[in-house]
């Protein structure tokens, strides 16, 4: 691996452990490349693409094949896996990249499943707990610059030949680069929801369950949407970068299946020792015109059962974040964040992490937050697994990146859907305290189904 950037250090090969090295080149990008239509243009490489959008739109990467997957299916070890493989990947990875910028090089791209001891169905088949992947191509537009970073495996007796290898590799995928085809969004035929009188009834069931200890529980349902022909990412992406310009936008295909979304909600982020992450619970529809739409904000921040909601974020946050940072920050009261299709109460934090710290020991220790699982986690969680009927999959977990050198950001994968076929599967939840009515946490799901539905084509 080099020692700064651009000087190369090639550390001790342990070809017992590992027989093959990974190689990187990056390049700057001379002539602007439009990133969705990048995606677009590989559609031949479908099952094996990835998309990502920060809210800011400074951050942005494609990933299309795979070169190296790191995956694991074993629960609640998935995360010390990756993060070892990762590590093991990396000791001996020759990297030329001569430019000073994150998400560029190696970057392992993915998320995890939201709880590993979940019974799974079939709905999330080709999915791993922990699905990363290092792309064999990518494209980062960080800052306003682009970047192409080529990835290979190399034997480690056949170094002489890397970088032709890189140079042959970095040509085919030229090669491959398509005629992005205008896709056009399949009719609706039907969405199938949850029965709505039993899904109240499994609010009431929680609200039962609600005491002393376990204060919060965040429960889902999904909807099913289908329609006359096969979908498409590609024209969903575009639909989600268009309609949610403020939010997370990502995909994660797996063989003929994609997750995607438009989150509002970010995890966790990592800049060298700078950490950030989000307390985001309570929430309330959009108004017709500015000033229901402002009165609508101000109900919400005055309300006590969305302000307790919000309140156990915070607290869960504060703690872990206290744990691992030497100065955290955060203020005292929440904002307003306005998404397209709803509001939500909003506490920014960041703070200055301890160097033991990864990124994915931080999403470790973060995941589920109280606006995904619950408060307390563990009896939350239970709760969820034993009431709410639904495989969650990758829903409401962590999705993002994560660069050879530390950096990266994972967002809370909501506003979300699964997209197979003819079909997609979307999924909204809510959080559960004492004061619930479950008529109008019903309600709250539907607005929270509406970015996914309107970026399908539906109302
Ligand atoms: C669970 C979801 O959203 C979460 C729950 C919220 C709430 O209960 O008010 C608000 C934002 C998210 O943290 C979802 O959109 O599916």
């Amino acid at each position: 691996m080099k020692d700064s950037r651009g000087t190369m250090v090639q550390t001790k090969i342990r070809d017992s452990v590992s027989p093959t090295i990974l190689v990187s080149e990056v390049i700057m990008v001379e002539e602007r490349i439009e990133i969705v239509d990048f995606f677009s243009k590989f559609h031949t490489y479908k099952g094996k693409r990835f998309f990502w959008k920060d809210p800011s739109g400074k951050n942005m990467l494609v990933g299309i094949g795979i070169c190296e997957k790191i995956e694991c299916s074993s629960g609640e070890s998935s995360y010390s896996y990756v993060e070892k493989r990762w590590k093991r990947l990396l000791e001996n990875a020759i990297v030329y990249n001569e430019f000073n910028h994150i998400g560029i090089g190696p970057v392992l791209l993915g998320g995890f499943s939201f709880d590993p001891l979940k019974e799974k169905t079939e709905l999330w088949d080709g999915f791993s707990e922990a699905h990363f992947y290092v792309p064999q191509f990518m494209l980062s537009e960080i800052d306003g610059n682009q970047f192409i970073t080529t990835n290979i495996l190399i034997q480690s007796d056949k170094m002489e030949y890397a970088k032709e290898a890189l140079k042959k590799q970095s040509f085919a995928f030229h090669k491959s680069i398509k005629e992005s085809t205008s896709h056009t969004l399949p009719s609706i035929q039907k969405v199938i929801e949850a029965d709505r009188e039993k899904w109240k009834v499994t609010v009431d069931k929680v609200i039962s369950k609600l005491d002393d200890t376990l204060k919060k529980v965040v429960l889902a349902r999904a909807s099913k949407v289908n329609f006359t022909k096969e979908l498409v990412t590609e024209s969903v992406l575009k639909n989600l970068i268009q309609q949610q310009s403020n939010g997370y936008i990502f995909a994660l295909e797996a063989h003929d299946k994609c997750f995607t979304g438009a989150s509002p909600e970010r995890l966790v982020k990592k800049e060298g020792d700078t950490v950030f992450s989000t307390c985001l619970a309570g929430s309330i529809s959009r108004g017709n015109n500015k000033e229901e739409d402002n009165a609508l904000a101000e109900e919400l921040l005055t309300d006590s059962k969305n302000r307790e909601e919000h309140n156990y974020v915070v607290k869960m946050i504060k703690n872990a974040m206290q744990e691992v940072c030497t100065s955290v920050e955060m203020p005292a009261n929440p904002q307003i964040m306005k998404m397209r299709d709803i509001q939500h109460l909003y506490t920014p934090v960041s703070g200055k992490v301890k160097e033991t710290e990864s990124l994915i020991s931080l999403i470790r220790l973060l995941h589920p937050t109280p606006a995904l699982g619950g408060f307390p986690r563990d009896v939350a969680l239970e709760v969820i697994r034993e009431v709410e009927g639904l495989d969650r999959g990758l829903y409401g977990a962590p999705i993002g990146w994560l660069d050879y050198e530390g950096n990266g950001e994972f967002a809370v994968s909501i506003r979300s859907g699964l997209l197979h076929g003819n079909s997609a599967t979307i999924f909204a939840g809510c959080g559960i305290v004492a004061d619930s009515d479950p008529e109008l946490e019903y309600i709250e799901t539907a607005i929270k189904f509406k970015p996914m539905l309107t970026a399908l084509g539906g109302k």
